[in-house]
Formats: C-alpha cells, structure tokens, sequence
C-alpha cells in the first residue's frame, strides 16, 4: 500500500499570547491551537476536516503545507518533510484558501497560470492541455482574461482552483472553497471536485462550515475542537453519536394540515399555507423513508428533500457529549 498523503503524529503547535492585564501589566497566555492530533490521510481519499471556529483547523492545515512549524509532534505531506522539503512538496499539493487569494490580482487568470506554469517547470507541451481543460470544466472561457481584481468571488474562487490543479498535484486542500459563493456556484464546484476525484485519483483534504460540502465531497470527517481530534469517521455515525436532528422538507400536492403525529417527528415549519412542512427527526428514532411513507398515507406527496444538521450545531453537541 502507498504512504499516506498526510501522517499526523502527535502533533502540537502552540502560541503565546500577551494580552493587557491592568494599565501596566500583561499577562501571558498559552494557546493549544493544536494539541496532540494523530491522523493518517490514505492516497486517493478525502477528508472533510471539521470544527468550530477558533478549533485549530487552519493551524493545521498550515503545518501539513509548510507555512508553520510544528512545536513538536510530526508532521508529514506526500512523504515529504513539509518545512525542510517545502519547494518539493509545493509541485505535489494544491492548496486554496477561500479568503485568500494566491493570484496576482492585477493579471488575468491566463496570465497567472503561464506564471504558475513557469513556476512548477511544467513542460511546455503538457501544461496548456491542462490549462485549457481546467478552463473548458470549471467554465473560466469568458473572463479568463479579465484582470483578477475585477472578477466576482465566484469566478476567482473557481480560478484559484485552476490555479492549485494546474500543476496537477495529488493533494488538494481547500479551506472553505464555498464560503460566499451561490448555491449555483457551490453546486457547479462540487460536481467539479467530485469529477476531478474521479478522473486523477486527487486526494482532498476540505475544511468547511457547510455540511453539504462534507457530505458530498468526502466520505470521512474528523472533528476537531480545541486543536483535539474528537470525531473521527463518517457522516451517518458522527449525526448519530450527537443525536443531531435532520429535517425533511415535504412540498404537497395540495395544502395540508400540519403532519402531526408522525413517529419520531416533530412538524418544525407550515409554509405556503401547509404546501409545503418541514419536519424534524433524529436519526435512529426513524427514517426519511419512514416520515415519507407515513406522510404519503395522508396526502399526496410531490417533492421532498433532507436538510442536514449545521456544523457549529454539530460541534457543539458533540463536545456536551464528550
Ligand atoms: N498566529 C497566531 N497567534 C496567536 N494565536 C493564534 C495564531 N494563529 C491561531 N491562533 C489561535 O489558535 C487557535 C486556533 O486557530 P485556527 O485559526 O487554527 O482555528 P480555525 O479552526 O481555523 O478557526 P476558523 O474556523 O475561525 O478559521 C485560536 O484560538 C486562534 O486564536
């Protein structure tokens, strides 16, 4: 079997913080923004890595790249050293930070992917193939020559992905690719990744707050609160442990009076004058298949659809249950 993408052991990171105590005095606070977290990512998976703010994912993330270095633990990125073999490791990772850009803001996209080409040596008979089929899948056609700056959150989100897959790395990391974008947008991202996945085998480590991301783009989640891992698997058993509710959204035929009654629901929301409920359950008490059935039984049912839990609810939960 191949080494893991990502092999986490122990690792810790910490900061001092001075903050004023009185008109003279400051005090001296120890951050553990990660705090002994041990992970192995296999080659070709992807994990949602998720967790409150604050939690210490982005301390993480920066120490799996190179950006920090560890105060102890280990810490190794495609086999590699990432502080000692930082450029080496660089040709071999993909990384996008949603609020941050790694663009030069005043070329055009195109511009910055001849620049990027340039920097990763990439053969000049190889990366323009790449390029044009980045652009042709994430749509970038119509203002891959507009300068960056003048590009909406959407278009620069989608070419900053470009621009992390140019060179065509076996990991991706993304720290929250869909904050700010559309549910259009969001949607046209995630059948991108998924399909990226599918075509190269790209490993995908994704940090985010939308549940809908975890769900559709990874198939493990590990938790972590206050830089300690407190959830490690998949979606189904960390919804259970927590005892997190799902709602179901049932759109009708014709107005309804509320679904009471229901096993193992509650009627959340009446809308459009009982067109359309919202009912809430919690896993393991019943299921959608259920609540559908038994409300098929009283009314004509036309759609429906599943609303996950959020992710700060999720968190919280987790952590009173700890
Ligand atoms: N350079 C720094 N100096 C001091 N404290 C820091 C520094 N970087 C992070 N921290 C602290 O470490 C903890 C973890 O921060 P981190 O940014 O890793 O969290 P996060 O999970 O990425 O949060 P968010 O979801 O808000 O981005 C926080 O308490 C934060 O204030």
């Amino acid at each position: 079997m191949n080494e893991p993408v990502i092999q986490l052991r122990d690792l810790r990171r910490q900061f001092t913080v001075r903050s004023p105590a009185g008109r003279l005095r400051r005090t001296r606070n120890v951050v553990h923004a990660v705090d002994g977290l041990s992970l192995d990512l296999a080659d070709g998976s992807a994990l949602g890595y998720i967790g409150a703010n604050g939690a210490g994912k982005s301390t993480t993330i920066k120490m799996i790249t190179g950006i920090l270095v560890p105060s102890s633990g280990s810490v190794r990125t495609c086999g590699l050293h990432p502080v000692r073999q930082r450029k080496r490791l660089a040709r071999q990772i993909g990384v996008v930070f949603g609020q941050r850009t790694q663009l030069w803001w005043d070329l055009p996209l195109r511009e910055s992917y001849r620049t990027l080409a340039a920097i990763h040596r990439l053969p000049s008979n190889a990366w323009p193939k790449r390029r044009d089929e980045l652009i042709d899948r994430l749509d970038l056609g119509s203002f891959v020559d507009t300068p960056v700056r003048q590009l909406s959150l959407g278009q620069r989100i989608r070419g900053e992905i470009a621009a992390a897959l140019l060179h065509s790395p076996s990991l991706l990391i993304l720290d929250e690719p869909t904050i700010g974008l559309d549910v259009l947008s969001k949607e046209r991202l995630r059948v991108f990744l998924t399909e990226q996945r599918e075509l190269h085998g790209t490993s995908l480590l994704l940090t985010t707050h939308d549940m809908d991301d975890v769900q559709r783009l990874t198939e493990r989640i590990v938790v972590v609160d206050r830089g300690r891992m407190v959830y490690d698997g998949g979606l189904p058993g960390l919804v259970d442990r927590v005892g997190a509710e799902r709602v179901i959204m049932l759109d009708l035929v014709d107005p309804a009076p509320p679904l009471e009654g229901i096993a193992g629901t509650r009627v959340v929301a009446v809308e459009a004058g009982g067109l359309r409920q919202r009912l809430s359950f919690v896993p393991g008490t019943t299921t959608a298949a259920a609540v559908l059935k038994a409300a098929a039984e009283r009314t004509e049912v036309r759609d429906l659809s599943i609303e996950e839990p959020d992710i700060e609810d999720v968190v919280r939960r987790l952590y009173l249950s700890t």
